[in-house]
Order: C-alpha cells, then sequence, then structure tokens
C-alpha cells in the first residue's frame, strides 16, 4: 500500500469533511469513519498511522451520546481527541481555533507526532484502490450500472484496472438520454468489456410509460421506478454475481446519513433493488470529494470532456421536455441541447458555467417561415452558475453567442420557431424546470 491514512473518527460533528480535506491539502490521505469503527477494522485498513476524534455536541443518536470504542487506544497510534472528553489521547484541545490555527496543529499532528508522509496522491490512490479491490473482490464477479456519469464511469475505469472482465456493466437507455450519449458510453467502455457491457435499449418501454403523464413528480418517480426494473431484470439474467458496484462519492454518504460499509439490501443509489437480489457493495470512491473523483477520472485516462462533463439529471430529458412527453418535443430538446453545448464549447463556456441546457414547453406560437406562417414550440435556454445547486445565479451570455445559437436552433431543430432565454435565478425559479 502505498499511502498513510490519517482516520478521522465521526462523531457527528460538521467539521469531519473539513479536517480531512484539511489532511488532505497536506498531501496526506485522510479518512472519515463511523465512530465505533473497531480496533481490528483500524488494523485492516493497514496504512493508519493516527487518528483524530473529531467531538463536538452533536454526538447523539436517538438521545444517547456515542462514543468511540474504548478498545483503538490499545493501537499504539496516535490519538489526537478535540472536543472530547478523551484521557488517553496523545493530544487534546478543547476546541478547534480558527482555520490557520487549526491547521498548524493538524500539520504537526500528521508530521511530527504520526510521522505520516506526504504520499497521497492519484496515482497512489489508483495503486491502492486496485489492491483493496482486488483484495475484496478475489475472483468473483461485480455488477456496475453505468450511466456514462462521472462517478459511475470513474468507478468503471477503476474496476477494469483492477478486475477487468470480472466487471459486468449494464447501461440502460431510457430514450431520455442527450444525442449520441448512449453511443458515447458504449464506445467509451466497448473495448475492454466487449461483452460484459450490456446495453439495454429500453426507450420504449419508458415512453410507453409516460405516455399521458404530466405531472412532474410523476414523471421523475415513473422514471425511476422502471430504471430499477429494468436494472433488476438484467441482474437476474446474470449468473454468479456477487457484487454490486456504486458511484457513491462522500456527500452521498454525508446527505443519506447511512454509515458506509455494508451489505445492500436497498441503497439510496441504485436504490431500491428487491431483498432478494442480496450483492455485497463495492463503492471505491466513498471517500473522494467530486474534484478528486475528476482527478481520479483523469489518473485513470478517462477523456478530459467525459470527466468535466456538466451534471445531468437521473431522469434525463423527460423534465425538459415538459409536461406529457411527446416525441416531436422530446427530440426538439434533444437536438437545442446539442446545438447549445456545442456553441458553449466553442466559445469555452462549457469550462466556465456550471450548468446549462435547454427546455421545450408544451405550448405554441405564431410564426412565420419562407414567408409562411408556422405554429410551433419555443425552445428555452437555461444556463446557471452555482456552488452546491441551493442557490443558482444567470450566467450573462454574451449577445452575439445568444444570437448565434438562436440561428442555428429556428434554422436546425424542426418544430421550433422562437427562443428564450431564462433569467431567473433560484431562488425564484429552480434550476430544472420540472
Ligand atoms: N441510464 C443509466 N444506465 C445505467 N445506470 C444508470 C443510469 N442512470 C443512472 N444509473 C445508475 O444510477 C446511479 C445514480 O444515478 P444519478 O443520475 O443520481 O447519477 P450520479 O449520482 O450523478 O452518478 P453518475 O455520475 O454516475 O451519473 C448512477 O451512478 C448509475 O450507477
Amino acid at each position: 500500500m502505498k499511502q498513510d491514512n490519517i482516520l478521522v473518527l465521526d462523531l457527528g460533528s460538521s467539521e469531519n469533511t473539513t479536517i480531512a480535506r484539511w489532511v488532505r491539502d497536506l498531501g496526506v490521505y485522510s479518512e472519515i469513519h463511523p465512530h465505533d469503527i473497531t480496533a481490528q477494522q483500524i488494523k485492516d485498513l493497514q496504512t493508519v498511522r493516527g487518528i483524530i476524534i473529531n467531538g463536538g455536541k452533536n454526538n447523539i443518536i436517538d438521545g444517547e451520546a456515542i462514543d468511540v470504542l474504548e478498545e483503538i487506544y490499545s493501537l499504539g497510534l496516535p490519538v489526537l481527541s478535540v472536543e472530547h472528553p478523551s484521557t488517553q489521547a496523545t493530544k487534546s484541545l478543547d476546541a478547534w481555533g480558527n482555520e490557520e490555527e487549526s491547521k498548524v496543529v493538524l500539520k504537526e499532528f500528521v508530521f511530527d507526532t504520526c510521522k505520516a508522509e506526504a504520499n497521497w496522491n492519484m496515482k497512489n490512490f489508483v495503486e491502492d484502490q486496485v489492491a483493496l479491490l482486488r483484495k475484496q473482490i478475489g475472483d468473483k464477479k461485480v455488477l456496475l450500472a453505468l450511466s456514462g456519469g462521472v462517478d459511475s464511469s470513474v468507478v468503471a475505469a477503476l474496476l477494469i484496472k483492477a478486475i477487468g472482465k470480472q466487471l459486468v456493466c449494464v447501461h440502460v437507455n431510457h430514450g431520455l438520454m442527450r444525442k449520441n450519449e448512449s453511443e458515447g458510453v458504449i464506445a467509451m467502455f466497448e473495448k475492454d468489456l466487449e461483452e460484459n457491457l450490456v446495453y439495454v435499449d429500453a426507450s420504449e418501454r419508458f415512453l410507453g410509460k409516460l405516455k399521458g403523464v404530466s405531472e412532474p413528480e410523476e414523471k421523475r418517480k415513473i422514471i425511476g421506478n422502471e430504471f430499477i426494473r429494468v436494472f433488476e431484470e438484467e441482474a437476474r439474467k446474470l449468473d454468479g454475481i456477487d457484487f454490486l458496484a456504486q458511484g457513491t462519492i462522500y456527500p452521498d454518504i454525508v446527505e443519506s446519513g447511512t454509515k458506509t460499509h455494508k451489505v445492500v439490501k436497498s441503497h439510496h443509489n441504485v436504490g431500491g433493488l428487491p431483498d432478494d437480489l442480496q450483492f455485497e457493495l463495492v463503492e471505491p470512491l466513498f471517500q473522494l470529494f467530486k474534484d478528486e473523483v475528476r482527478a481520479c477520472g483523469v489518473e485513470l485516462g478517462l477523456p478530459h470532456d467525459m470527466v468535466y462533463r456538466q451534471p445531468f439529471p437521473g431522469p434525463g430529458l423527460g423534465v425538459r421536455c415538459l409536461g406529457e412527453i411527446e416525441i416531436d418535443r422530446l427530440e426538439a430538446v434533444r437536438e437545442s441541447d446539442a446545438i447549445l453545448r456545442e456553441e458553449f464549447a466553442a466559445a469555452g463556456l462549457d469550462q466556465k458555467v456550471w450548468q446549462y441546457f435547454t427546455v421545450v414547453p408544451n405550448f405554441k406560437s405564431v410564426g412565420v417561415r419562407n414567408n409562411e406562417r408556422t405554429y410551433e414550440y419555443p425552445v428555452i435556454i437555461r444556463a446557471v452558475n452555482t456552488i452546491d445547486a441551493m442557490t443558482a445565479t444567470i450566467e450573462p451570455i454574451e449577445w452575439p453567442i445568444l444570437l448565434k445559437i438562436t440561428d442555428r436552433i429556428i434554422n436546425e431543430v424542426k418544430h421550433v420557431n422562437r427562443v428564450c432565454y431564462d433569467l431567473s435565478p433560484k431562488p425564484g425559479g429552480t434550476i430544472e424546470w420540472e
């Protein structure tokens, strides 16, 4: 194993991730683990050089105060306790100081007390994960739902490196993908996976289920449920799969509030798989933050465009074709989105704007083309910046760029005669329209 590791034990403090990131900023890998990690589990991690018990007032679960296990002090590892009544710690602090002071304390603890080495980098991370994955999986098979998004693609690339053809990937085309998206996923992974890449074209099935449905929440629910059904059917067709890999990253764990490794029954990511499909989980990115996942993707040789792509909602274009999904409007969303992305890339805006897409509403307006009256749909462009998706601001795009995009959409996209730009910040509007 290549990397030293400083553990942050989770006693409910909201600062855990900040502390772990500060340690990583020092060039030393740091993992956050549940408070009740056992001495044996810490030993199994092999490379732990020190432990930070990050206490505070939130160390309560269901009215009961929680604490770390006594046995972890017997490991002989240096322990830094903060806001925690520990008598056995190597060093105790009543509280973290300001950022600068805290970083000095961490630096001393990590390098002088723990004698850790600054050997955290993506090359070493990948090498360590490959070794761990081989140990966990042995000669068994792993199933991965591959959306083509950053998280599942990086997991796929990591598993291909670790176990090659013991990985089976299922990509579901629900008919609501962006232009050439499924083709791109297949092209990227078919060379390595060959027959182990299962492509399911479920477009008609999804669109059939969505027929006559116009309520946004209902649409989302149908797409989510149908996805699980399709994935489950494919999983049942495959023999001898013991593991289910997921692109869970650290923020997912914080959000869902679950503990880290466990045998899956239902899971927030692939979500709601039936109880009789019992898989053990493989979640190699579960300690990483989004920027680190991207760096990992680059290290694994995934293309830059793929690794730095904008977020795309699970229900895909389904929530951008407003109201009941109709084929001609869905095609108009897909084509206008492709033009928008092309022009944003040409103008360098793809590197700058967090999310940008088009929406086609379910009403028409009067227009004129070749001296004849038209009665067609508008396309609405949305381009927003955000840090945490909780609030968002509008990207002020230069007129010439907008005019070029407008011109192309009106001339190239069928059933469209008008282009609008959405100026609403969030709050006000949400980022997506549905
Ligand atoms: N069309 C699809 N085909 C196969 N698997 C999918 C598909 N859409 C979603 N998934 C699976 O469900 C997970 C959660 O989907 P979600 O849309 O929330 O993406 P995410 O968390 O941003 O991850 P990713 O970056 O991998 O898309 C994905 O990581 C992937 O494993």
